[in-house]
């Protein structure tokens, strides 16, 4: 009931087109019911007075009957107008509120949920909510009227004929489609859950088919998928045969009570109470009533899978966003100093440190490194800026504010950042370059890519700055998909620059000329340069060494290649430190401490 409650309260804005849906869809059940009692009257009546040969006005009962034929033909063309008019706003409101909760959530948070699982609640659950105006609610409240009608009207011929008919109506619309519900439930959750979990591990093979090919993992994922593909067909065959079950008993239980109607009619209409020609109508509005019914037991199916998808969409409101913006947010800032004082944070409440300790100054214009080897804690840093995880411990400050006092979008829009792990669109790649800066014309779209030196290769792509990339850059080189990273974040001419791992993929030669590039664009930026890799170092003033979440030193590149074994080490893997350098405990170098100003 709670669920409904729910679902309503999304739905409240449309409940006027739902109600005149339902008023429509009243009508023309109403009207198809009299139609069927009307006619039944009028053919006996027309029989009657054939046989006795009487006169008869058939012009008003023929005109009562087009009416009603006009009327359900009007009224079904209508309803359907409105309540699909409805339902397409309902999936509006829908989808908008679940765009609600999954958009202020982190990629951390999110990241439990593997894609086409969130696929699958954005489309089947939501369609299955949607579902709930015309297969649940309508049916629900249009029997309830109508049918609460139809046995007051057979009341009027015979109160045991109308009481009869109100159990078996009760018996066929409500516990027997009730009990189907009850047996279809388990399987009904099972097919929704299978549902997702298969959705989810065929986008899961798809996206990652390169490698099962190479590890020859293929025949085994195509296995698992074979295999829930069969418990997905096996619970719904069992709702299947479930619902085959109710439609037989259902269609049992309407023989059953033209029968009895009939055998209780018969007696009647022999005695001085009813008209021979009564017969036919009572008998035929019992029929109506049981078509009336149809709907019920989908209704009640639509409650469980109602209940399941509701469950899976709802699951997100529990899932506070893990940083919100303040009510009353500062002025963007002026200032770009960047402070980091005794900063902790964890990707997870109850996981391990991924930074502890945190001391950090960046001024203005200042370039500075992290550096470290990998799981250091050096990515954290980016994601605390970018504002997609709190510091748990001490505090960030930018402009001499704490970032919570910002809108994160105001210290985002600072920012340029070329991620660890770029992501392209399926898009050309000036539509991907220019998602650093939507606004930028053709010059500095060319500039941009140029400083990345990646401009001549895309020249010589078949379609130049027009050809389409490919799911997640799939035509071009890693190295080209950096460089189109980088050129996309330079193209955003903000004044914090973010780069982790420029040179990831690159040979040294293409390395060495966009460091030469980057040295001048950078000059006058902020530049928090990433990379466990200190040749990168270099275009820093100030390093920080950082190891296990901890910065262990800090200085300039030359002077921890000099004293600092642990940096040598990271300068050159696979050597070991030559003998008459000493193995310099870094931690006692001198350290970028201190409190934020
Ligand atoms: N989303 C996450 N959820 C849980 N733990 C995470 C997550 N991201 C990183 N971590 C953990 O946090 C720690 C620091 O990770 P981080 O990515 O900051 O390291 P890094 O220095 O950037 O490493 P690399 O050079 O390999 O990218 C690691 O122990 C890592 O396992």
């Amino acid at each position: 009931m709670s669920d409904l409650r729910w679902w309503l309260s999304i739905a409240r804005p449309y409940l006027g087109y739902f109600a005149l849906g339902i008023l429509l869809s009243v009508v023309t059940v109403s009207a198809n019911m009299a139609l069927l009692a009307v006619s039944g009257w009028f053919l006996a009546s027309m029989a009657a007075a054939g046989l006795a040969a009487a006169d008869f006005n058939y012009f008003t009962p023929a005109a009562l009957i087009r009416g009603l034929s006009i009327a359900r033909t009007g009224g079904r063309y209508l309803e359907r107008l409105v309540s699909h008019d409805a339902t397409l706003r309902l999936l509006t409101g829908l989808r908008v509120w679940f765009y609600r909760q999954v958009e202020p959530l982190s990629p951390q948070q999110l990241q439990g949920l593997r894609s086409g699982d969130l696929l699958a609640r954005v489309r089947s659950d939501i369609d299955t909510l949607d579902n709930v105006y015309l297969r649940l609610l309508t049916p629900a409240v249009v029997a309830l009227i109508c049918l609460g009608g139809a046995v007051l009207v057979l009341a009027t011929y015979s109160v045991p004929v109308a009481l009869v008919n109100l159990a078996l109506l009760v018996l066929a619309g409500v516990a027997l489609p009730a009990l189907v519900e009850r047996l279809g439930r388990e399987p009904g959750r099972q097919g929704v859950a299978i549902a997702a979990e298969l959705k989810a591990s065929v986008v899961d093979a798809v996206e990652g088919l390169g490698e099962l090919s190479v590890f020859g993992d293929l025949p085994r994922r195509r296995a698992e998928i074979h295999e829930l593909s069969r418990r997905w067909l096996a619970a719904q065959a069992r709702l299947a045969h479930l619902s085959g079950l109710s439609g037989a008993g259902v269609l049992l239980l309407t023989n059953l009570a033209v029968l009895v109607t009939a055998w209780l009619m018969v007696p009647l209409v022999q005695g001085p109470g009813l008209a021979a020609v009564d017969f036919a109508p009572v008998v035929l509005l019992v029929m109506g009533c049981f078509e009336a019914i149809a709907q019920l037991p989908g209704a009640w199916q639509a409650l469980g899978q109602l209940r399941a998808a509701t469950r899976r969409l709802r699951a997100f409101e529990t899932l506070a966003p893990n940083v919100t913006d303040p009510a009353e947010p500062a002025p963007p800032p002026e200032d770009d100093t960047l402070c980091f004082a005794g900063v902790g944070a964890r990707h997870t409440a109850d996981g391990p440190w991924a930074l502890t300790d945190l001391d950090l100054t960046i001024a203005p214009g200042e370039h500075v490194a992290l550096v470290g080897p990998s799981g250091a804690g050096k990515s954290t840093v980016t994601q605390l800026l970018l504002r997609l995880m709190p510091a748990e411990r001490g505090e960030i400050r930018w402009g001499g504010r704490p970032v919570e006092a910002y809108r994160s979008e105001d210290l985002r829009a600072r920012l340029a950042v070329v991620p660890q792990k770029i992501y392209l669109f399926h898009a050309t790649v000036r539509d991907n370059l220019l998602l650093g800066n939507p606004e930028a014309d053709e010059a500095a779209m060319v500039e941009a890519a140029r400083l990345a030196c990646l401009h001549d290769e895309i020249l010589a792509l078949p379609e130049g700055y027009d050809t389409i990339v490919g799911e997640e850059g799939l035509k071009l080189s890693g190295g080209q998909i950096r460089r189109l990273g980088i050129a996309r974040a330079l193209l955003r001419d903000a004044p914090v620059v973010i780069m982790d791992e420029p040179g990831e993929g690159l040979d040294t030669a293409t390395a060495a000329r966009l460091r030469a590039n980057l040295a001048g664009y950078l000059a006058g930026r902020s530049l928090l340069l990433i990379s466990h890799h200190p040749g990168w170092a270099r275009l820093a003033e100030r390093v920080l060494l950082l190891e296990r979440g901890r910065p262990i030193a800090s200085g300039d590149h030359a002077s921890l290649m000099r004293d600092c074994a642990t940096y040598r080490r990271l300068a050159s893997p696979g050597l070991t430190s030559p003998a008459p350098l000493a193995e310099t405990a870094c931690d006692s170098l001198p350290q970028a401490g201190g409190e934020c100003r």
